[in-house]
């Protein structure tokens, strides 16, 4: 296991190039399953979730060569074994693995997902998406076991505005007999991705990136190659580490749409954000203002950017409230910014930060992969070392980011843990 080590306030400057999303990726390598035929899928992101899906691809029999941002999946072999475990619980995409096995083979069995622990994460609207479609979903041993004769086009309405279920109902769906129509879908940047590689795959989707998706059943998907769209979560994360720490960061590969909640709330308090067609640059200021913010589904402000920006806050003069509709209790990062010297407290879904904060680096735990990218923010921030452990929950969505940090000035580098170290660590 690796921990990161930050000596804090360094200016930073330049530029930096944006990634594939992730959140895209993890759905676009799973929906690959459901061709007959080749799938190139270019521009991908080299985090430690992808590799953990190409693992699990490769247990089912399917051919995976990933070489230079580039994986060329070949599903021919695959087969509907059972997911192993361990290796689905290391990330929550994996119950698209459940979507795709069931539009496909109309069988699934596989593990519950894991990933980031934001507070509870059911999936019963991909559960009752999949039954609405006409299979039977059960529960062995913490399993599920979904299985179907055929499946049949339904109109199936979200209870919730589930990015999740609107992207595994959707590839479940492309391959069931007559329409399916999704309504209160959800909307995120990465569902259009997705209905694009499928599209190109041969399905029938209309209305991606609107709350109601319309899908004609179709008899085969073939393969083909898409480019993955950037990742707006790491675009907005290094523009709040240009707010906190930039003199001047131009931010490349960027969809400027994508991010118009964050570019927003930045130039409230204060920070310049400038646009160009596909990059933007973040212009930091000496006095931050503090804002009222508050998470929603796209096109409002991503819940996957509340924790960093949180972190940001800490810098800003007078009292940030923010109020995360979506995950409630995503505030886990809040203890440990408090270690560092923030005065932040929370309370029902709520944080509130008063400022401006003198940070100082100390050793802090990420305990899930935005809480860790809050961390860096705040370690950028900090005077002094800011050593921050639970780094591969970091790895399983940013690439690489301990060099593109380097790269705009900051000191930051990564470090084995000892297992003494460990061992002191889970003591403490
Ligand atoms: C791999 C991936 O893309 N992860 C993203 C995805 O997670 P994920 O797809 O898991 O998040 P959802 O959009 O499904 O969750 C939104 C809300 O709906 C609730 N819910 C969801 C499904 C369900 O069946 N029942 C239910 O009640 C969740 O608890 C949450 O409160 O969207 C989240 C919200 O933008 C992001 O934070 C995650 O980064
Ligand atoms: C919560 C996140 O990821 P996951 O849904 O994969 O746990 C995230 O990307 O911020």
């Amino acid at each position: 296991m690796q921990k990161m080590i930050i000596e804090g306030g360094r200016p930073l400057e330049g530029r930096v190039s944006i990634s594939g999303a992730k959140n895209s990726a993890v759905a676009l390598v799973p929906a690959a399953l459901m061709a007959n035929g080749h799938v190139t899928l270019e521009n991908l992101p080299d985090i430690d979730d992808i590799d953990t899906l190409a693992e699990i691809l490769q247990g089912v029999g399917a051919n995976v060569k990933t070489e230079n941002h580039r994986m060329k999946i070949n599903a021919k072999n695959v087969r509907p074994l059972p997911m192993p475990n361990g290796k689905v619980k290391k990330l929550r995409a994996s119950y698209y693995l459940m979507g795709a096995m069931l539009g496909r083979f109309k069988k699934a069995v596989i593990g519950m997902p894991g990933g980031c622990y934001l507070g509870p994460r059911p999936i019963d609207q991909h559960i009752k998406g999949f039954e609405a479609l006409g299979a039977t979903v059960e529960n062995e041993h913490g399993s599920l076991h979904i299985y179907a004769k055929e499946l049949k086009g339904a109109r199936i309405y979200l209870d919730v505005v589930s990015v999740g279920a609107t992207i595994n109902i959707m590839m479940a769906a492309v391959m069931a007999k007559g329409q399916t129509v999704i309504e209160n879908a959800a909307k995120e940047p990465e569902i259009i991705d997705v209905a694009t590689l499928l599209t190109n795959m041969g399905a029938n989707i209309k209305g991606a990136g609107t709350n109601v998706i319309r899908i004609d059943g179709v008899e085969e998907l073939n393969g083909c190659t898409h480019s993955i769209i950037p990742d707006r979560i790491e675009a907005g994360t290094y523009m709040i580490a240009g707010a906190a720490m930039g003199s001047e960061v131009v931010i490349d590969n960027v969809i400027p749409d994508h991010l118009e909640a964050l570019t927003a709330k930045l130039r409230e308090t204060g920070t310049g954000v400038e646009w160009f067609d596909n990059s933007v640059r973040v212009t930091g200021v000496d006095r931050l203002q503090a804002v009222q913010l508050k998470t929603l589904v796209y096109p409002g402000f991503p819940t996957d950017l509340q924790q960093p920006f949180t972190a940001l806050m800490t810098r800003a003069e007078g009292k940030t409230i923010v109020h995360d509709t979506i995950y409630p209790s995503r505030f886990k990062h809040v203890d440990e910014l408090a270690r560092m010297g923030a005065e932040v407290t929370t309370s029902e879904g709520t944080a509130i930060v008063r400022g401006p904060a003198d940070l100082q680096g100390v050793q802090v735990t990420a305990s899930d992969l935005r809480a860790g990218a809050a961390l860096i923010v705040a370690g950028l921030m900090a005077d002094g070392r800011t050593v921050i452990t639970g780094f591969e929950h970091v790895a399983r969505g940013y690439e690489k980011i301990e060099h593109k940090l380097r790269y705009l000035g900051a000191e930051v580098r990564l470090e084995t843990i000892s297992e003494q170290e460990m061992q002191e660590i889970q003591n403490s």
